[in-house]
């Protein structure tokens, strides 16, 4: 097994900055706010290794999405302790590192991860709600051009993300939904829609007016 621990930190949360693997494992990463984590980010990442034949999911939590407004945005700590209670399986590991690393941005992360994971096939992981906007992340194209990316149908967003810019943008690079199982093998760019599993679940749902998350 290799392990990677980057900055060391006091606090458990930061700790574990890439988690354990063994190369020629296959990764999926879903970044995410986790403002609260709920039962669909879960959901999808088993989806995600049934579909993508992946080993593990790393859920990396934000230290706040560069396109949200962080005033909602609870403690780093509290969200990654809540979404290790929330993953509750051996497949999915949940890690700090952008805090480590010190960005917000996709694109370092899977800059950082390419160069120090080599022996890994990495996949990006998003909502359907994300590839509706992907086109306003930073140097969104590059991160396409460096990693194969599954998109999991969100209902309402499945008409809008699929005509949106990226999509068009990367249309010739779309592999259909029955070879999703060989994404993970796919020379970047390459991308999957899968829209087998659907959920109206969002941690806007579980918070109250005043940011604080339902009980
Ligand atoms: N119900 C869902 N179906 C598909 N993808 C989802 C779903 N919920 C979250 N995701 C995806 O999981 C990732 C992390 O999501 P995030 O933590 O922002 O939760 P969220 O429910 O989208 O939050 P918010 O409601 O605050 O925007 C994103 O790529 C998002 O698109
Ligand atoms: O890099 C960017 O410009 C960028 C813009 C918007 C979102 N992201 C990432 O997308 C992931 C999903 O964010 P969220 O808030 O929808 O859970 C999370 O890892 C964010 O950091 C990244």
């Amino acid at each position: 097994m290799n392990s990677l621990k980057e900055a060391p930190s006091a606090s458990r949360p930061v700790a574990q900055a890439i988690p354990l693997y063994t190369n020629g494992m296959r990764v999926g990463l879903l970044g995410g706010s986790f403002n609260p984590p709920h039962r669909a980010h879960r959901d999808i990442s088993l989806f995600a290794i049934k579909r993508l034949n992946l080993d593990r999911v790393w859920w990396l939590v934000t230290p706040g999405n560069p396109l949200k407004d962080r005033g909602a945005l609870h403690d780093l700590g509290e969200r990654a302790e809540a979404a290790r209670q929330m993953a509750n399986d051996p497949r999915i590991d949940v890690s700090c590192l952008e805090a480590v690393i010190g960005t917000r941005y996709t694109v370092d992360t899977i800059t950082y991860l390419r160069r120090r994971t080599s022996g890994l096939r990495l996949v990006w992981i998003m909502g359907a709600d994300n590839l509706a906007q992907f086109h306003r992340w930073q140097s969104w194209q590059r991160i396409a051009a460096a990693v194969p990316i599954a998109v999991i149908d969100r209902p309402p967003q499945s008409f809008r993300a699929l005509s949106a810019p990226a999509a068009q943008a990367l249309a010739h690079y779309r592999i259909p939904e029955n070879q999703a199982g060989r994404l993970a093998d796919c020379a970047a760019p390459a991308w999957v829609f899968l829209t087998g599993m659907k959920s109206n679940l969002s941690s806007t749902g579980l918070r109250n007016p005043d940011g604080s998350w339902k009980k």
